[in-house]
């Protein structure tokens, strides 16, 4: 069914251990899966099971200890510090429970402040955040600042930030962790339709009704791959 697409992520025999003292947590124990390019893919399992330990490698935020990761074609491991930053910044958005955005700055200069560290000038970035501010139906809430904005609207915000870099791949951990159902379902929405025009997304959910709203659902538990299957994809917006 795939075999035209982009292998986009590849990860073998992955392990990652925590030092607690003289002991040693092994989270990660040898995580084996791949991720073509336009999947919308849910990593589900209980607390603890090693799910953001998983994303936060897969957005170079931290490293595995063995295994490789593949992105796109490029071998991780291979990079330098500086090109793993760059890497990082051109390949993978992400987007967080707790929305992570700066208080002081309005909408507009949140979703602009990574295209100014990327060195875009001011005229393009300011065209360029509005252009998904709109995308993600916040166009008339640019000036606010983001506690004069709701939950929803806030991880709207978010997520035009994420996509204003163009990313390959967005990484979403628990974004609906936050909101009541109603609006969880109107963020899942977006990303469907992210996903629907080619975005390949991974999304961390302990949420069944969230899980089955993406096209594939990848399980852990106690650091290992349990489940891995290709679901019947619930659009979100039928459950508004
Ligand atoms: N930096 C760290 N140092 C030590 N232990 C850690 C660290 N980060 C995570 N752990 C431990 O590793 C295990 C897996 O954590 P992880 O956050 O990946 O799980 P999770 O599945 O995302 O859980 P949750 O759903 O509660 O966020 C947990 O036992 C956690 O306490």
């Amino acid at each position: 069914m795939y075999s035209n697409t982009t292998m986009m992520i590849e990860i073998k025999d992955l392990h990652k251990s925590y030092k607690m003292g003289k002991n040693s947590l092994h989270v990660l124990k040898g995580i084996n899966f791949n991720v073509k390019e336009g999947e919308l893919v849910a990593i589900m399992g209980s607390s603890g099971s090693g799910k953001s330990t998983l994303l936060n490698i897969l957005g170079m935020l931290d490293e595995a200890d063995e295994g490789s990761y593949t992105l796109d074609g490029v071998p991780i491991k291979n990079l330098n510090e500086k090109l793993a930053a760059q890497y990082r910044n051109k390949f993978l958005g992400f987007i967080f429970q707790s929305f992570n955005l700066i208080n002081y700055k309005s909408a507009l200069d949140n979703v602009a402040l990574p295209l100014y560290y990327q060195g875009m000038k001011r005229a393009e970035r300011m065209e360029r955040s509005m252009a998904y501010l709109e995308k993600v139906g916040l166009a008339k809430w640019a000036s606010h600042k983001p506690n004069e904005l709701s939950g929803g609207q806030k991880q709207r915000v978010a997520i035009a930030r994420a996509l204003a870099s163009d990313p390959k791949v967005l990484l979403a951990d628990e974004l609906t962790g936050a909101l009541d159902s109603t609006t969880s379902y109107e963020i899942m929405d977006l990303i469907q339709q992210i996903n629907d025009e080619g975005r390949t997304i991974l999304v961390v959910t302990h949420e069944e009704d969230i899980a089955h709203m993406t096209k594939r659902i990848v399980n852990l538990k106690d650091g290992v791959i349990i489940d891995d299957k290709f679901v019947n994809q619930v659009r979100a917006i039928q459950n508004v």
